[in-house]
């Protein structure tokens, strides 16, 4: 049997939740940059660009109106307010993705982890959730990033505990201490994960036919 049925398998929806700050955004890049087979779900959102950011390639930055457009018409796969601002993952691209064998990895927060687990099948996601070292090297990253005002900082570290406090919700939890370390787990998880027999539906012809092998000897 060719090499190419073995390796047929469903895509992976890879979600990243964590505290803002933990290094998400860093570890999911990473992946991307060495992995041709993992996507970005680029979300939708009202919030502004910060300096450095592209519409199309970081988020696609909307209006309100073009948002609850978007709500209404059922373009998005899930949605939530975080910060004051809405963001939500449009369904189109993740749909084609999938169904292309592409892996999907979603920088989302807990709420729409929780909507995605309801929304799609459960067995194709794999939810991964950063914790930082500690709380002052949280702040300490969010300040060195220096793409926040004294306020947005603030806010954010205001809610750290509360996004911190879903973390058993995910399969996965990393401590993200060494960037290098972090990533290097990061891809073992993806790359086990890879290999579970439910996601391997070329693999029951596979076997069937060394049985079938088998009994001819
Ligand atoms: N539910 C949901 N959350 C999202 C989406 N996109 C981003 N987020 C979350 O919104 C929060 C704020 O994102 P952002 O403003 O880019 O700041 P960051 O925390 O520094 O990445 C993070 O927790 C993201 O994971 C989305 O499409 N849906
Ligand atoms: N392991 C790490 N050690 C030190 N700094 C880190 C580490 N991981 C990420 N950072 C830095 O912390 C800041 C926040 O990381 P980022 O990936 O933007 O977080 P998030 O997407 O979770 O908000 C960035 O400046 C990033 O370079």
């Amino acid at each position: 049997m060719a090499e190419k049925d073995i390796n047929t398998r469903r895509g992976l929806m890879l979600v990243m939740s964590s505290p803002s700050g933990a290094g998400k955004t860093t570890l999911t890049r990473r992946l991307l940059a060495d992995d041709t087979d993992v996507v970005m779900s680029i979300s939708a959102t009202t919030r502004p660009a910060r300096p450095g950011e592209v519409n199309g390639q970081d988020y696609y930055f909307v209006s309100h109106e073009r948002f609850h457009e978007m709500i209404e018409t059922d373009e998005l796969l899930e949605h939530a307010v975080v910060f004051d601002n809405r963001y939500g993952t449009p369904r189109g691209p993740v749909l084609e993705a999938l169904q292309t064998g592409k892996d999907v990895i979603f920088d989302i927060d807990w709420q729409g982890t929780q909507q995605l687990m309801s929304s799609s099948r459960a067995i194709d996601l794999v939810r991964i959730f950063i914790l930082p070292p500690s709380i002052s090297a949280l702040e300490k990253r969010l300040r060195t990033r220096g793409q926040d005002s004294d306020e947005t900082v603030r806010k954010r570290m205001a809610k750290a505990e509360s996004e911190i406090s879903h973390w058993a919700e995910y399969d996965y939890v990393l401590v993200n201490d060494n960037l290098e370390k972090t990533y290097e787990d990061l891809k073992a998880i993806v790359r086990a994960e890879r290999y579970r027999r439910e996601r391997r539906p070329g693999m029951s012809i596979f076997v069937r036919k060394l049985m079938e092998e088998r009994s001819k000897e």
